[in-house]
């Protein structure tokens, strides 16, 4: 049985539907790589499955940890479940730290929320999962403020304050957006590395394919709400079949490319109230037809495995244009 299976969630704000019907499994230890532009409806996919969308909200759908069903439950036994098994890091650290308590008493404050640890034990457990993540000197800096951290470290200290729960799965939003490139990497390998030691399952939001083919065994591919593409990582990377998903690869720049060859992906994600009929990308799709711009095309499974919703795959014979880091071409 997957440790989260959500089925057929929904989500609306003011009568304008933005998720329209995600399936999503993920099985203990996995990690999951969620892609797409602004506004496709990565976060609120997260954020609805654990309860955390504001109220004016309406979800639907089935979201169940272990087979315990979250959507329609009480408050409580949300909060139990998610505080427990489940911990989330955003992008930007710093907003997410409080400015005026020291770092140490924040994660002793995690430490003794999810594990009951108080006093000298929680102390040492804050020092061991500072060290954990990599801030030297964990012993004296402990009693640091946030403001005499740099961006990276408030990072790996948000990353310790979410392993002081130790949860089953860590959901990671843009971990690495506000970074630069060499702490970002460190970071990734970081994250990576504490998924091998504890066996908790990931999921890693991001704009960064590099990322997520580097960290994710798996990738959905999101767009106005809905999963279009999905399969494991070497095969989405190799062979992306979704035009929007081709797309992706080929806006990435490269650094030592041919930048002429660099090909955007013309117009912009559809506003939630007004979506084309059909496909809805269908309006920036070049192998577009009647059918597309009439009827929404289901997921289905495809012969090579994974999840295609589309009625014109990209040929499996197309080459990559681009080859950044870490995917293969
Ligand atoms: N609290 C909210 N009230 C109204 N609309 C919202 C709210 N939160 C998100 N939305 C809308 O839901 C849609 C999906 O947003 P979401 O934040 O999930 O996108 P995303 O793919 O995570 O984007 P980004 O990569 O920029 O974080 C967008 O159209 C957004 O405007």
């Amino acid at each position: 049985m997957s440790f989260i299976s959500i089925q057929g969630l929904t989500v609306a704000f003011d009568g304008t539907q933005v998720l329209h019907g995600i399936d999503l499994e993920i099985g203990r230890g996995e990690a999951l790589g969620l892609v797409g532009e602004s506004g496709c409806g990565k976060s609120v996919t997260w954020l609805a499955a654990l309860g955390l969308l504001p109220g004016k909200a309406r979800v639907g759908g089935s979201v169940k940890i272990d087979g315990e069903e979250l959507i329609g439950a009480s408050r409580t036994q949300v909060e139990r479940v998610r505080g427990k098994r489940i911990a989330m890091i955003f992008q930007d650290p710093s907003s997410s730290l409080n400015p005026v308590h020291r770092v140490g008493r924040q994660i002793m404050e995690s430490l003794t929320l999810h594990r009951g640890l108080k006093g000298q034990a929680a102390k040492a457990e804050a020092i061991r999962l500072m060290d954990l993540v990599g801030i030297p000197s964990a012993a004296t800096r402990i009693d640091l403020y946030p403001h005499e951290f740099s961006g990276g470290q408030c990072q790996r200290v948000m990353i310790a304050m979410a392993l002081a729960g130790e949860p089953d799965l860590l959901i990671a939003d843009e971990p690495t957006t506000a970074l630069d490139a060499t702490i970002q990497a460190q970071i990734l390998d970081l994250l990576s590395q504490i998924r091998a030691e504890t066996g908790m399952a990931m999921v890693l939001i991001s704009h960064d394919l590099g990322a997520v083919s580097a960290v994710c065994d798996r990738a959905a591919v999101m767009y106005a709400g809905r999963i279009v593409e999905m399969n494991d990582t070497a095969a989405l990377f190799s062979a992306p079949r979704h035009p929007y998903t081709r797309g992706l690869f080929d806006a990435i720049p490269e650094i030592d490319g041919d930048r002429g060859r660099l090909k955007p992906i013309h117009g912009t994600v559809p506003d939630p109230r007004a979506l084309p009929q059909g496909c809805a990308f269908a309006p920036r799709c070049g192998s577009a037809d009647t059918r597309c711009h009439t009827r929404s095309p289901e997921p289905q499974a495809g012969r090579e495995g994974g999840l295609l919703a589309c009625f014109h795959p990209v040929a499996w014979a197309v080459p990559l244009m681009t080859s950044p880091q870490g995917i293969p071409a």
